[in-house]
């Protein structure tokens, strides 16, 4: 048997010296704990000194920290907090469990500058205590004078209390009465007493590295006393903690020790510190093998535990030899060694061994942070032309009213007068400081993925809609996987060919799902979730949850449901945080994580732009106040259409952007179109209502498009160009364009985070869908406008055939109009190619803005600019009969009559908020029916 596991049949408990960032995140942690027994963790300042100090473990997390404002000191606690929470997490099991035996804990030391003072270490062991808040953290306390007062009093306060860099017995003496007098001032507090935990950390190797040369010395000199010294050579240390061990067994027992027994009180188990051997002379495991014995512990730094593994020989030793280890301390006197003496050399020189590391520790942090507050982010550039006087005169009205302030403080008066919209306002702000909140949050996800990887998971499918996907679409689409990530995969459509294609491309049994809605009540994701559910169930029966994660808002009635089937894992995110502003969210970075990517990284460069949209100074200062001041104003004056200019590789930040300006502006009438995807042309093919936003990576060469921006903006066009210097730049992207939109939001005069016109496509979807499963199937429609070619075209316009009601519907085009296909269709490299080839051609020829979207997709994005924005738009509605259906399980209807239904739906309430609109179905080929009508179109 593994020999770490085998110590436990002595009752001996074996913790790690040792606690970094990686051994949390890729599993060796638990490994340890799962298979080889480990029970526990210390941590002291001079283990933190290594990890993140000698590293670049930290570095993002560093940069994140310290663009958020905190000082060194609140850097080093933040880190420090969040590796011992997780590791806490970690032993959460353990210590939970039946037979913890005062086990599953982990040790966060206060600051070794506090070693002298009592008060400030009270102040900062509760502070402490109350940070980490997990029963399972032990404070440590040096074991120092002014230290005792301070652990009589965490314990009575009910904390956990390591007591450290102990060298002497007589100090130990008064660290247990330390203990019981805090027990009993607690008892008398009528507090309870179970499962207060405390060790006395007995420190070993340093007392032989300080003893044994004074006594080689001697022995030099021979003689008498030669011989005696050479006798205690290597002798002083295990006499010491076996005379401590004796002490512990009576001070654990008779009448005071058995009161506060009686009340629950766990005994203050002797816990080996400095049990890594020094000196070459001496067997590795010294300090291990010999201190055996019931209720100790042993924390063992990482290389002793490694060699016990190999070759340690367990067994009860620690109270072998009890009379020699008497007779060691009784003689060191008549060689003139006063051990009492020298252990509190010992004590200086272990506050000094703390102090030092953790100086440096200090000062490399200090250095990083410096340089990353020196960090500036990219302006973006604004040729403005004619419209800069107007932008101005906004700016100035901002900084007028304080707006950047009031901004941060969620003022929602600066956006809506009535209360119910201002609530909403105040109540859906999260997202300004949620990416703090994530960085502390980056051990757990990264933990999460390599739980996911040793399972063997070899591929992800993330399903849901509009905000819960779109992130993780835009990380797919922009990144390679990274190193040791997972596929990915994103379902975001009922369409069932779709759906049939993701099932076909996947590993089935080795597929984590995650179903991601906010809500927890979105149709969509909840019947992709019992979909895939179902398929598992054929496959790995009760264990089908284990390939299930959930991600949803605390309390929605999902997570109630993936508990009851038993999903792996639930990530609760934020209710202050809307789906479309939640990129920075567990929604966008669980998935991001699992597809290999740093996402601490990510949060860097979003905290980044944060601290640039900060709190204090003018608006134009302000790279999201700025951005959103220009849209808006540029919108009011005419320019709405938000022309996204992207290289390939950021083609669907357009998506993303879609969403967040589309659906937060497009209501009451108002609202800024996103148009992403079509290709720049020359000034003539543009009317007079585009703005130009130009995403590029910094020093890659696209003088096509930057020439014909020239020229677009020569010709009066706004034009605005953003540079990004990688991919990693889209946190700082997402956050720029959260700011500005909303601020765009606020110069309307509307409130950013509702979407009442999604809800009524929902709601008449709904309508529908209860049509269906009361009658089996939907409504008939009305009759065809015309029918050729196997396509039918319905639309409020006449006209002879397929070109003339084409002819018919596009007549209606005035200038500020825009087209908007909306494809309830499988996306294929042909499909996007027609509908690319109609846009162009409208646009060749109407001279007006085109957008396109996939079915049902944008009826979570821009189908609430659709219903709620001007009444500008004429939209193509595309259809087809759902060639590959698919059966939906414990449901009546299919994957396809639920999307025609959502068609059916959406075009009820474009209609019922007057819009023009034409529905193409295409009947059995899409491919084939997008032809027919792009060859019978006229313009
Ligand atoms: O937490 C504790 C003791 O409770 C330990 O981390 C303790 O600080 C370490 O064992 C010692 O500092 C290690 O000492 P050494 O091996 O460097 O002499
Ligand atoms: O953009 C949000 C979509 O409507 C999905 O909402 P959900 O996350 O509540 O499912």
């Amino acid at each position: 048997m593994n020999p770490l596991v085998a110590i436990r049949a002595f009752d001996q408990s074996l913790w790690l010296d040792f606690i970094s960032r990686p051994i949390l995140i890729n599993g060796k942690l638990q490994r340890r704990i799962q298979d080889e027994a480990l029970r526990g963790v210390t941590s002291n300042p001079a283990i933190f000194a290594k990890s993140i100090g000698d590293s670049a473990d930290y570095d993002s997390a560093i940069k994140a920290l310290a663009l958020q404002g905190k000082t060194t000191d609140e850097i080093y606690t933040s880190l420090a907090v969040a590796d011992v929470q997780a590791a806490c997490d970690l032993f959460r099991p353990l210590y939970d469990s039946a037979d913890n035996a005062s086990d599953g804990y982990v040790s966060l030391e206060v600051s070794p500058l506090l070693v002298n003072d009592t008060e400030g270490t009270i102040a900062e062991g509760l502070e402490l205590w109350r940070t980490v808040n997990r029963p399972n953290v032990m404070i440590k306390v040096p074991a120092t004078l002014e230290g005792l007062p301070a652990i009589r009093r965490l314990i009575a306060e009910g904390v956990n209390v390591n007591v450290t860099l102990i060298f002497g017995l007589e100090r130990y003496r008064l660290v247990t009465e330390a203990f019981l007098a805090g027990l009993e001032d607690r008892a008398k507090a009528g507090l309870p007493l179970a499962r207060i935990d405390s060790v006395a950390s007995f420190f070993l190797s340093r007392i032989d590295v300080l003893i044994d040369p004074v006594l080689e010395k001697i022995a030099a000199e021979g003689g008498e006393k030669g011989a005696l010294a050479q006798s205690l050579v290597g002798e002083v240390a295990l006499a010491s903690a076996k005379q401590a061990y004796q002490m512990y067994k009576q001070i654990f027992a008779g009448p005071r020790w058995e009161a506060l027994k009686a009340q629950g009180a766990e005994t203050q188990r002797l816990l080996w510190a400095s049990t890594g051997n020094k000196n070459p002379k001496y067997d590795d495991l010294k300090y291990v093998e010999n201190l055996i014995g019931p209720k100790t512990v042993n924390t063992v730094p990482v290389e002793t535990l490694d060699i016990f593994r190999e070759k340690g020989q367990p067994a009860v030793r620690l109270e072998d030899g009890l009379d020699k280890a008497a007779e060691v301390l009784r003689r060191l006197p008549e060689l003139g060694i006063d051990l009492e003496e020298r252990t509190n050399f010992l004590e200086e020189d272990g506050a000094k061994k703390f102090k030092e590391p953790f100086a440096k520790l200090l000062e490399s942090i200090d250095k990083k942070r410096a340089l990353a507050v020196a960090t500036t982010v990219d302006e973006a550039t604004m040729q403005l032309g004619q419209f800069q006087a107007a932008v101005d005169a906004q700016v100035e009205k901002f900084n007028q009213q304080n707006f950047t302030a009031g901004f941060w403080d969620k003022k929602a008066d600066l956006w809506v007068q009535d209360e119910a919209g201002q609530h909403s306002i105040r109540s859906f702000m999260g997202w300004l400081r949620v990416a703090e909140t994530m960085v502390g949050a980056v051990p757990e996800i990264e933990t999460f993925v390599n739980e996911v990887k040793a399972a063997g998971f070899k591929h992800v499918v993330v399903m849901g809609m509009g905000g819960s996907t779109m992130a993780p679409i835009v990380f797919k689409a922009s990144f390679p996987m990274g190193e040791g990530g997972l596929p990915m995969s994103v379902l975001d459509t009922t369409d069932p060919g779709t759906v049939r294609e993701i099932e076909e491309s996947v590993p089935l049994a080795d597929t984590l799902f995650i179903v991601a809605s906010k809500s927890g009540t979105t149709a969509e994701p909840l019947a992709f979730g019992d979909y895939f559910y179902a398929k598992l169930k054929e496959l790995k029966g009760d264990k089908a949850g284990d390939n299930f994660v959930a991600i949803t808002d605390p309390g929605s009635k999902f997570v109630t449901d993936a508990t009851n089937a038993k999903y792996r894992r639930i990530f609760l995110n934020f209710p202050e945080v809307g789906g479309r502003f939640s990129a920075l969210t567990y929604f966008g970075l669980v998935p991001a994580a699992l597809y290999g990517l740093p996402v601490g990284e990510i949060l860097e460069r979003a905290i980044l732009m944060m601290r640039a949209c900060g709190a204090y100074g003018p608006v134009n200062d302000n790279p999201g106040l700025k951005l959103g001041a220009a849209l808006g104003v540029l919108a009011e004056q005419g320019r709405d259409k938000l022309t996204l200019v992207v290289p390939d590789s950021l083609h669907d930040l357009g998506l993303w952007l879609e969403q967040l300006l589309a659906e937060s502006t497009g209501k009451e009438g108002k609202g800024i179109l996103p148009v992403a995807g079509e290709p720049l042309g020359d000034p003539s093919i543009y009317g007079n209502d585009r703005v130009f936003v130009y995403v590029v990576y910094e020093g890659q060469a696209d003088e096509a498009n930057a020439g014909k921006l020239q020229a677009l903006a020569q010709a009066g066009h706004p034009v605005i160009s953003i540079r990004m210097k990688d991919a990693f730049d889209l946190g700082q992207e997402f956050y720029r364009w959260e700011v500005a939109t909303a601020v765009a939001s606020a110069v309307f005069g509307i409130n950013p985070f509702d979407q009442p016109n999604v809800q009524s496509a929902k709601t008449a979807t709904d309508k529908l869908m209860k049509a269906v499963q009361e009658q089996g199937h939907l409504p008939e429609g009305e009759q065809p406008a015309a029918s050729e070619n196997g396509v039918d075209y319905y639309s409020a316009v006449q006209g002879n055939g397929a070109a003339g009601v084409l002819k018919a519907f596009f007549a209606q085009a005035k200038p500020g109009d825009f087209m908007c296909l909306q494809a309830y269709l499988t996306e294929t490299p042909a499909v996007t190619a027609s509908l690319q080839e109609l846009r162009q051609r409208v646009q060749q020829a109407l001279h007006i803005a085109t957008t396109s979207g996939y079915g049902p997709r944008f009826l979570h994005s821009t189908g609430q600019y659709h219903k709620g924005g001007p009444n500008t738009g004429l939209f193509v509605q595309f259809t087809d009969d759902n060639p590959q259906d698919l059966p939906l399980p414990g449901r009546s209807y299919t994957f396809g009559t639920f999307k025609n239904a959502q068609a059916l739906g959406d075009l009820q309430a474009l209609l019922d908020n007057d819009r023009r609109t034409l529905r193409v179905h295409l009947g059995h080929n899409a491919e084939a029916g997008l032809k027919a009508v792009l060859a019978a179109l006229e313009l």
